[in-house]
């Protein structure tokens, strides 16, 4: 797993790394760092690193003082590098000396000769004429998307951006994008990721992350959030071992789906067949359905004649009736883990009364989008997804995930996990169903709760992913892909699981 930290843990980080080793030196090194990973990208992109050009984009903080180093360090390899100050009289000092001893040049954004946009004629030149550009025009202190001039100058880059720290634009603590941002191809950042690099949009401006630890990693405290690994997932994913049986490795009930809707039941339930090799019980309206797709299944028609479960997955699909009520009230009560999705989430929300029918010793996973988060919270997450999952979390001392294409796992004692999908390919419906009965069966397992939901979570991307790119079947695989169903989803589930299993092999 990766840590992920705030803007104040790593500039608190920074400061105890200030008392051992000067300011300075620290900028020098993240520079130095950003300069060797720019001539690695001019090299693989034009075969060599003297002789090329690079345009720095150099705003009015510290962000900047690094690009100016960065920019020195390049030049020294013989680069052409052209810095465009965006607000000059506030360039960092000691980075644009550093810059011109070197041999760099700098001319402001706004010069000369300004084309209707305000961007001076050699502004304009340098960022047009580049092979690579850097973005040091913000970094952990950028309030809000770019500015004009910046992005401006931004929309004109044609060539791959090595944006240092973060792309600016981006909010660091959020990942939200709200305006012109820099789309980057690399992240050069420092000391550990932060959350622009890993949740929703954020994730996608930044591109490749590399982290550089310049001294201050050892400074950092826990991480706030943590992201999840394939290779991790792959460890921990339960496999049964020489001592096990169908009931040792756990059994999971499903109570999802109705007569007139069976799907909901058969995708939740094939989750949770092919997520381990514990026993799986479905109870519902659904039962002749499952029983014809899933003959491993022991259906009965409702919970009450389900008999012994470990976990609990409810809700898609049983209707908001009274009898989705009753099931949901019968699960709450029996003292097993329970992961309540879909209806059961609109249930609760709706219906106070049915959290008296919790046993407060069992722990409940709720697994919303952001509609039905609205339903529970009283108001959508909005852009710190990661706040409002911890506080919700918190409030119904529940686990709490978060669908979106960073999915956002919080428990009850404010530890946070994120699975960073990248891509919507899991945005179909029925999903949701097989995500559910990915985690009933984790559950059951007696995995943690915050971990099953989290493994289930990049499992479910995964495979999504997997089928989307055709590289499940026979045919071959598409590096565009193309959209499925959750059933493709659902087929695809044992080709993530040895994929994640591949990923913990040594290698
Ligand atoms: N200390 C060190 O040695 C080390 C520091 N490190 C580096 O320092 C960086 C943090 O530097 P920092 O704190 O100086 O601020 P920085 O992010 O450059 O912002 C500067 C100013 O920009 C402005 N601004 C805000 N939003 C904006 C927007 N959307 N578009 C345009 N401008 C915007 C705002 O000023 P305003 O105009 O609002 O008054 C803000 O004050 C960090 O990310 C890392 O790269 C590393 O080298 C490690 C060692
Ligand atoms: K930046």
């Amino acid at each position: 797993m990766q840590g992920v930290w705030t803007p104040d843990q790593v500039r608190g980080a920074e400061q105890r790394l200030f008392a051992r080793t000067p300011e300075p030196v620290v900028m020098r090194r993240a520079a130095y760092a950003v300069a060797g990973q720019c001539a690695r990208a001019l090299s693989d992109q034009t075969g060599g690193v003297a002789g090329r050009r690079v345009a720095l984009l150099v705003g009015a903080g510290n962000n900047g003082g690094d690009a100016l180093w960065a920019g020195a360090f390049l030049r020294r390899r013989g680069v052409g590098v052209t810095a465009v100050l965006l607000v000059p009289e506030k360039t960092h000092a000691a980075g644009l000396e550093g810059l011109r001893r070197a041999g760099g040049r700098a001319v402001p954004a706004e010069g000369a000769n300004a084309d209707t946009s305000g961007i001076g004629a050699e502004a304009s030149d340098a960022v047009e004429r580049a092979d690579l550009v850097i973005d040091g025009i913000v970094g952990l202190s950028a309030r809000g998307p770019l500015r004009p001039t910046a992005a401006e100058l931004v929309r004109r880059v044609l060539v791959p951006i090595v944006a240092v720290d973060l792309p600016s634009g981006v909010d660091p603590m959020t990942g939200a994008v709200e305006g012109p941002a820099v789309t980057a191809d690399l992240t050069v950042t420092f000391g550990g990721l932060k959350p622009c690099h890993v949740l929703g949009t954020g994730a996608v401006h930044s591109g490749e992350v590399t982290v550089a630890g310049i001294g201050i990693t050892e400074e950092l405290p826990a991480p706030e959030v943590s992201l999840l690994d394939a290779a991790e997932v792959g460890e921990e994913w339960p496999i049964p071992g020489p001592a096990d049986d169908k009931y040792s490795t756990g059994v999971v009930g499903i109570a999802a789906g109705s007569a007139t809707y069976p799907g909901a039941a058969v995708l939740a339930t094939g989750a949770a067949v092919q997520a381990t090799a514990g026993m799986v019980r479905y109870a519902g309206p659904a039962a002749d359905d499952v029983r014809s797709r899933w003959p491993e299944v022991v259906a009965t028609g409702s919970v009450g004649d389900a008999g012994r479960v470990q976990a609990w997955a409810v809700g898609p699909g049983i209707g908001l009736g009274a009898s989705g009520r009753e099931v949901l009230r019968f699960v709450l009560e029996s003292g097993r883990p329970v992961c309540a999705d879909a209806d059961s989430i609109t249930i609760l929300s709706d219906d106070e009364t049915t959290w008296d029918s919790r046993d407060p010793d069992a722990p409940l996973v709720l697994t919303p989008h952001a509609g039905e988060f609205a339903r529970l919270a009283g108001e959508g997450p909005g852009m710190d997804r990661v706040a409002a999952a911890r506080e919700v979390a918190a409030r119904y001392d529940a686990f709490l995930l978060l669908k979106g294409n960073t999915t956002v796992i919080a428990a009850p004692d404010g530890r946070v996990l994120v699975n960073d999908a990248r891509q919507a390919w899991p945005a179909t419906a029925g999903s949701g169903d097989v995500l559910t009965g990915l985690i009933g069966a984790l559950l059951a397992t007696g995995i943690e709760p915050l971990r099953a939901c989290g493994y289930a979570a990049h499992v479910h991307s995964l495979a999504a992913e997997l089928a989307a790119h055709g590289a499940t079947g026979d045919g071959p695989r598409s590096e565009a892909g193309a959209p499925i169903g959750a059933s493709a989803l659902l087929a695809a589930v044992p080709h993530a699981i040895r994929a994640v299993r591949d990923a913990a092999l040594p290698s």
